[in-house]
């Protein structure tokens, strides 16, 4: 933080305050996870080209000694999430961890290596059917496939028309995607074909109870993150096992529906590090 550091905003709802009271009363058993982009990163038309938002790597350098652990659980790669997020080898982060591809990936700062299951035998069939699909569709003129190594994506930010794109492919890849026993995720303008039982909310339930901790915080932007919230949503409804919790949306137009559920929305990348910075900033 500069000599002016921002205030930390106060959540709208009862229960978004109580989980940030008991962030700032127990810091030490706090977990605070987050997605990657839209979040931490800016949308950018090519997925290559996002980075997280200057600002981000020394906030949450600043955040991280100071609380039980940051989580960054991402629909990426974990070691792409790591590489644009210029997480690795930096003071304060020794004990990063990243849940890559919904968290089925798991990167820690601690070894530098991500621990996976094996590959889903569908995932390589569902992307041999890809082109022949794209091209029954060839009006879907600008969508592309991201091969993710574990899942594949169709982007459609780059179409004509993004959103009628989107709309076109969604059932026919969601035919694609049950022949071969994966799922579509849908997100911002993509929808990506992946196996099944792993999602954001299980990842972030199994390692908020890994760590025992008091309290957390998620912020996320996509459908994806849903997940995750509902994961908070319960977690502090969980009775003498509850965790209270603070969900904080980082806010556009392409996902209004989050921002409902959220107890913080803030307008996007830049207000999530200066959130991360003023929490730091308090602790
Ligand atoms: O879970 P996340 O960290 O939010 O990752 C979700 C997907 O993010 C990426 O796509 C999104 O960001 C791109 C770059 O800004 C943008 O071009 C695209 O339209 C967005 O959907 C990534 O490419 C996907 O693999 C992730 O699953």
């Amino acid at each position: 933080m500069g000599s002016h550091p921002e205030s930390l905003p106060s959540p709208t709802t009862p229960a978004g305050r109580e989980g940030l009271n008991a962030v700032l009363a127990r810091p030490d058993r706090a977990v605070i996870a987050l997605d990657f982009d839209g979040t931490l990163a800016d949308i950018v038309p090519d997925p290559e080209q996002a980075r997280a938002h200057p600002g981000a790597v020394s906030a949450l350098a600043a955040l991280a000694p100071k609380v039980a652990s940051i989580a960054v659980i991402t629909g990426r790669p974990a070691d792409v999430a790591v590489r644009f997020g210029g997480f690795a080898g930096v003071p304060g982060l020794e004990h990063l961890v990243v849940l890559g591809h919904y968290g089925a990936e798991r990167w820690d700062a601690v070894s530098g290596a991500v621990h996976a299951p094996a590959p889903h035998p569908g995932v390589a069939a569902a992307r041999a059917g890809l082109p022949g699909l794209l091209r029954a569709f060839g009006a879907v003129h600008g969508a592309w496939v991201e091969d993710k190594g574990r899942a594949v994506a169709v982007h459609t930010r780059r179409a004509e028309d993004p959103q009628a794109a989107f709309e076109t492919l969604r059932g026919p890849l969601g035919e694609l995607a049950a022949e071969h026993g994966l799922i579509v995720e849908p997100g911002r303008l993509v929808l990506e074909l992946r196996p099944p039982g792993m999602d954001k909310g299980v990842a972030l339930t199994t390692y908020v109870r890994e760590l025992d901790a008091e309290s957390v915080v998620y912020a996320g932007d996509d459908l994806g993150d849903l997940a995750a919230f509902a994961a908070v949503e319960k977690l502090r409804d969980g009775g003498p096992d509850g965790v209270p919790g603070l969900l904080v949306c980082s806010g556009s137009t392409e996902v209004p529906d989050l921002a409902a559920r959220a107890d913080l929305s803030v307008p996007g990348p830049a207000a999530v590090v200066a959130f991360l910075a003023a929490l730091a900033e308090r602790l």
